[in-house]
């Protein structure tokens, strides 16, 4: 499902002629199976946040290869990744990134408008995920008048709108209490076990890499993968 071979990169910072090369990630080779969980663990500045980055198409790698849901994605252009990212991949941050000028509704069905699907079928599908994640009432309400939780859940409803195969997470428990995060777990656990979606998750908590099948850690730029204990349904 995602499948990183001899994964490098570095940054470059200061002026031209005068740049410090930043190494971040050494030829890293990852593997993550269709319907697996797995928790990207490691220190901060490890390198956690470049790699989903690279897996996102929001940055480009210096070398290596990245092929996801079976297609080579390496030497994508914008446009393409753009469409990719759309139609592939659903998001989750720690800070939800809600569009504060937008309503739960509307920042719901902001996917569904960039696919170009018709009001009607938007409302009716945007109505139906709203319902799934449990906030139906709140559709009219800006996300400055919603609870934290409840951020992330309309971040949630935003990103399985377009029924990803893989949805990608940074630090998504980072600005939640103790029962919100539980909550968003389980959910995460059921949206894994009834759909299948195969999640890719950052994070610092325990919780989280909880209920991971698999746990990779990045240290110093090099990837060690755990082994999993996902089994292949059917
Ligand atoms: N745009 C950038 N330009 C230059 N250096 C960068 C850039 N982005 C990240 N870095 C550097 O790359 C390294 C890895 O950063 P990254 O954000 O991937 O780490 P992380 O493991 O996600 O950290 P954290 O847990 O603190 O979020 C750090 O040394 C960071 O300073």
């Amino acid at each position: 499902m995602i499948e990183v071979n001899g994964l490098s990169h570095e940054f470059r910072i200061g002026q031209k002629g005068k740049e410090k090369v930043v190494p971040v990630l050494h030829h890293v080779d990852l593997h993550v199976k269709q319907g697996e969980i797995a928790a990207i663990v490691g220190k901060s500045g490890s390198g956690k946040s470049t790699l989903l980055n690279l897996i996102s198409g929001y940055i480009k790698p210096v070398s290596g290869m990245i092929r996801i849901n079976g297609t080579d994605v390496t030497s994508f252009n914008e446009g393409q990744w753009a469409d990719f990212r759309l139609n592939q991949m659903g998001f989750i941050f720690q800070s939800f990134q809600l569009i504060p000028s937008m309503t739960a509704f509307e920042n719901v069905e902001l996917p569904l408008i960039l696919k170009g699907v018709n009001e009607k079928e938007r409302q009716k599908q945007t109505q139906g995920m709203l319902e799934t994640v449990g906030l139906l009432e709140y559709g009219g309400h800006y996300p400055g008048e919603l609870s934290g939780g409840q951020q992330q859940r309309v971040s949630i409803a935003r990103a399985l709108i377009v029924h990803p195969p893989i949805i990608l997470a940074d630090e998504p428990t980072g600005s939640l209490d103790s029962d919100n995060e539980k909550e968003l777990l389980a959910f995460i656990q059921k949206l894994n076990r009834e759909r299948g979606i195969t999640f890719l998750i950052i994070t610092h908590d325990q919780e989280v890499a909880q209920i991971a099948h698999r746990t990779i850690e990045i240290a110093d730029g090099f990837v060690m993968e755990g082994e999993s204990v996902y089994e292949v349904q059917g």
